[in-house]
């Protein structure tokens, strides 16, 4: 893990301090006038005393040089540690993600002060493009491709970023459950997808620092670290934020639970900023929105007693009017179900628009009739109870803010969602003419789908539906997995809390002004005091 660093104003206060001490020291050894005494005793009883005439050792032009030089030396060294502690012209630092997701990718590209990375909430998005066409995991069939897919949102990377930092720039590239699907699907082409985009990046001027899969744990630790990073949560004792994350392929839940987490499999270490987590994490794959329609439809035409005519789907979770012929193949062209023979080659997906039913068929692809734990989500995996704020991003986002659900009590959100569900798809589209109707014709069900999942998949309630908030950005930075993977392989994040300056850069200057000027008026008056003594010490004498 990354090193702390000692902070320099520290060590330089130290120096001032001990070079004060010096000063005070070398003025008592003029004290006293010693050698002025020792002369007088030696004079003894002699009465025929001269007219001695002693020299006032504060006049010598030696001392005279001395102090003007101790003077000199203390102003030369706090101008050259203000000169050395001013903040200089901010130069900036940049780093890139492609976040190579199921439906499509999207480059990233940070920035932060150079020197502050270690601090949190200082990174933050500059940029970011999206990926013309489908996912990476949409070129199996020609890898080269998704390189060349790349190109464009690249070739904006380098006008967004100075050139002069252009090779130091570190680029990363993350690919999520689309890749892992095709993994599972075809491990050969999904190398060769990864070996096409690496070829593509390292034509670039930057750093290139490797393409691959992430783990699910990876996915939702990275989202979870992200949130807890732009929200300044990690060096606060504070609480932080469960992170919630809804792709395409697969979903993520993240949070740091109240009881003990029973399944390795679900528990991630940190240490932050010298703070330990012990985080929850589970990724479902599958369960990313576009997976679990795929799911539900294959479920419903499954269940359709006659196969050997053509299919009329009648769909709860599409509103009434919606009707479109699709592929078979379309439903079932995914590893996450396994195929049902039909004799027709298409089917009619028919809208019926009722939300009840839709829940019901939802709820069918949650299996929850075994669970090996003291309490589980679904498909028997462990789940401790949610605990805490929430962050909802990605497709959980995108979705309910589409809804204008992102605010609503538990009870008003199923009431809206009932009654869109029931409109028709004519006046659906009459009102969203500019929305493509992919999109549009999706959203009752992936809202219903959200609503199950949260409810009935993680156990949220009525009570604590409140405390998820559906989140797209933290500031400029967008929420989700990409920052934290950037934050955690460039080190940006310490293990220690990493020393803070004593006082703010403007203090520290007022500070050391003021302090050095109190020593040259303390050397002054000392020099006038002894000035004053040693002339009446004279005045004795003589
Ligand atoms: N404006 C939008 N409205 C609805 N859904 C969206 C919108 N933009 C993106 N999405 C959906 O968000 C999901 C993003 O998932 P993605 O990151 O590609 O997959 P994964 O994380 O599973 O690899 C996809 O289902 C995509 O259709
Ligand atoms: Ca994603």
């Amino acid at each position: 893990m990354p090193k702390t660093e000692a902070s320099a104003p520290g060590r330089i206060c130290m120096q001032l301090t001990r070079a004060h001490g010096t000063a005070s020291g070398s003025k008592g050894s003029h004290y006293k006038g010693i050698p002025l005494s020792l002369a007088l005793s030696d004079t003894g009883g002699n009465t025929h005393m001269p007219d001695v005439k002693v020299k006032n050792p504060w006049h010598r032009p030696v001392v005279i040089v001395l102090v003007a030089f101790i003077a000199v030396g203390i102003i030369t060294m706090v101008s050259i540690s203000v000169v050395q502690h001013k903040p200089l012209p901010q130069k900036y630092k940049y780093g890139i993600v492609l976040d190579a997701g199921s439906s499509h990718t999207s480059v990233f590209i940070y920035q932060w002060p150079a020197e502050k990375e270690n601090n949190t909430g200082m990174v933050q998005q500059l940029h970011t493009c999206n990926v013309k066409g489908k996912g990476i995991s949409s070129y199996s069939a020609n890898p080269n491709g998704a390189g060349t897919s790349l190109q464009e949102c690249m070739d904006e990377a380098k006008q967004k970023i100075p050139a002069h930092r252009h090779s130091e720039t570190p680029v990363y590239l993350g690919a999520t459950a689309g890749m892992r699907l095709l993994k599972m699907e075809d491990d050969p082409a999904s190398e060769k997808v990864l070996v096409s985009v690496e070829r593509s990046l390292k034509t670039y001027p930057f750093s290139y620092q490797g393409a691959r899969i992430l783990s699910g744990q990876e996915e939702g630790a990275f989202g979870w670290i992200t949130v807890n990073y732009l929200n300044e949560n990690l060096r606060k004792p504070t609480g932080t934020l469960g992170a919630l994350d809804l792709g395409g392929a697969s979903t993520q839940i993240t949070f740091v639970p109240q009881q003990e987490i029973e399944s390795y499999d679900n528990s991630i270490d940190f240490r932050l900023y010298g703070n330990d987590y012990q985080l929850y994490t589970h990724s479902f794959l599958c369960y990313g929105k576009d997976q679990v329609l795929k799911l539900s439809m294959g479920e419903k035409l499954r269940s359709t007693p006659d196969k050997t005519h053509h299919i009329e789907l009648k769909d709860p979770c599409f509103h009434p009017g919606y009707n479109l012929s699709k592929t078979v193949q379309s439903v079932f062209d995914t590893p996450c179900m396994q195929t049902v023979n039909m004799q027709n080659e298409t089917f009619t997906h028919v809208g019926t628009g009722n939300w009840v039913q839709c829940q019901e068929s939802i709820r069918k692809v949650f299996n929850t009739s075994h669970c090996p734990y003291s309490s589980c989500s679904f498909n028997g995996v462990f789940l401790p109870s949610v605990d805490g704020n929430f962050g909802a991003f990605s497709a959980f986002y995108f979705v309910m803010d589409f809804l204008n659900l992102t605010n609503d009590s538990f009870d008003k959100t199923k009431q809206k969602l009932m009654t869109y569900c029931s409109t028709p798809w004519k006046k659906i589209v009459e009102n969203h003419p500019r929305i493509k109707e992919k999109y549009l014709s999706e959203y009752c069900f992936a809202g219903t789908y959200i609503l199950t999942l949260l409810e009935d998949g993680y156990k949220f309630t009525p009570e604590n539906w409140n405390d998820i908030k559906f989140i797209k950005k933290i500031g400029d930075s967008d929420a989700g997995w990409t920052l934290g993977y950037m934050l955690n392989l460039t080190n940006m994040i310490p293990a220690e809390d990493p020393d803070t300056p004593l006082m703010p850069h403007g203090g520290y200057v007022t500070f050391m002004l003021l302090f050095s000027l109190l020593i040259v008026v303390l050397l002054l008056m000392a020099y006038m005091y002894f000035r004053r003594s040693t002339r009446s010490g004279q005045k004795d004498i003589v």
